[in-house]
């Protein structure tokens, strides 16, 4: 549980405190008024990065300390970010006095946010689809994060050589093919993953859509890969090298989880060419109380539940479902709309 918050130089919050209540706090104020930053800075204590830019971002223009000192569970925890001259960034977390550059996987504290960019995802790029998926992987695996770490430096390291390839000599040739391994066994293993999640999930996210949407609804996932996921390694192998020419003419790998996405069907048609915006909406919110489900199921805590604006995105009756679920866990909403407010609740206004 969140108790209190204070911030020094973050965003655009010089000096601020505030408590947060012990069910759930409504933050209240027209655009542009630092709603999203409130929630931000609760995010970075909880979990160590910010879901919407870099910790340089965060601080406010023009200085160079900056402070969001957060009390949880009566323990507090302080970040502190230090900018250098030549405006690299150094990070302290701070916990029960043990200082460290990274907040500890065992102090990250499970969060859920709901944001309206997730909920119009599905007509978005598939490079935001990506994301989402991998983001949603990572925080429920700490297995995948580091293998999704893995997978992006050797992408990296592969289409570095790509880009500088000397007159394609015998030692580069070998030098490339060694990447090429790393980077199919990489891939395989992400590639997998991710269609393993979304294969094993199908039916919980039918169920959730269902109860959202209000009536059963054909609701099928699948996983879009490069390659066939049967013999993926060797599938993806044998494409890069026959992609080869294009890969040195571009300097970028032509295949593989980095250029992969899903697909969501209703009534076995792509949800992207029938869905309706408030369908698409629905489809991602049963995502969201997936991933609230599967935290609480895998930390055995109810996750906080940080929801910036979604409210003015739903219909009354999914508004009314979503302030169902929402009352289990201690929230932080944001709304530009003062109706929002619910009974119970601390209000905090921005204006
Ligand atoms: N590093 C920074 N230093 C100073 N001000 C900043 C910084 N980053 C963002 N801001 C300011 O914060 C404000 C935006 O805050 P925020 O995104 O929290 O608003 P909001 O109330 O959530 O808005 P909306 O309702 O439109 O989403 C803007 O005025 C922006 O200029």
């Amino acid at each position: 549980m969140i108790s209190r918050l204070k911030l020094y130089n973050f965003r655009s919050y010089e000096l601020f405190e505030t408590q947060l209540g012990d069910t759930g706090t409504v933050i209240v104020g027209p655009n542009g008024t630092g709603k999203t930053n409130l929630l931000e800075a609760i995010y970075i204590a909880l979990r160590g990065t910010s879901f919407r830019g870099s910790l340089l971002d965060c601080m406010r223009h023009q200085t160079a300390h900056s402070i969001i000192h957060l009390e949880t569970n009566n323990q507090p925890r302080r970040v502190q970010l230090l900018r250098s001259a030549d405006n690299a960034i150094a990070k302290e977390f701070t916990i029960a006095d043990s200082t460290s550059k990274t907040l500890p996987r065992k102090h990250r504290l499970p969060v859920v946010l709901f944001e309206p960019n997730d909920l119009r995802l599905i007509s978005s790029s598939p490079q935001r689809r990506r994301d989402f998926l991998d983001g949603l992987l990572s925080r429920l695996d700490a297995t995948y994060d580091t293998q999704l770490r893995i997978f992006n430096r050797t992408l990296l390291q592969r289409n570095e050589l790509l880009k500088h390839h000397p007159e394609s000599t015998t030692k580069w040739q070998d030098h490339l093919f060694a990447w090429d391994i790393k980077f199919v066994q990489s891939a395989n293993t992400l590639a997998a993953a991710r269609a393993h999640f979304l294969y094993t999930y199908e039916k919980r996210l039918e169920l959730l859509y269902a109860s959202l949407a209000g009536k059963q609804t054909p609701f099928t996932v699948e996983y879009l890969p490069s390659v066939s996921l049967d013999n993926y390694e060797q599938s993806l192998l044998d494409r890069l090298q026959r992609s080869r020419e294009y890969e040195l003419a571009t300097g970028y790998t032509s295949a593989g989880p980095q250029r992969e996405d899903f697909l969501i069907s209703l009534h076995s048609r792509p949800a992207v060419k029938v869905a309706s915006r408030g369908e698409m909406r629905t489809i991602m919110l049963a995502f969201k109380l997936l991933e609230l489900e599967l935290q609480t199921e895998r930390t055995k805590h109810r996750p906080l539940i940080l929801m910036d604006d979604v409210f003015s995105e739903l219909d009354a009756t999914r508004e009314k479902l979503l302030q169902e679920t929402i009352q289990h866990h201690q929230f932080v909403v944001t709304t530009t709309d003062a109706r929002h407010q619910k009974d119970g609740c601390l209000i905090i206004s921005t204006q």
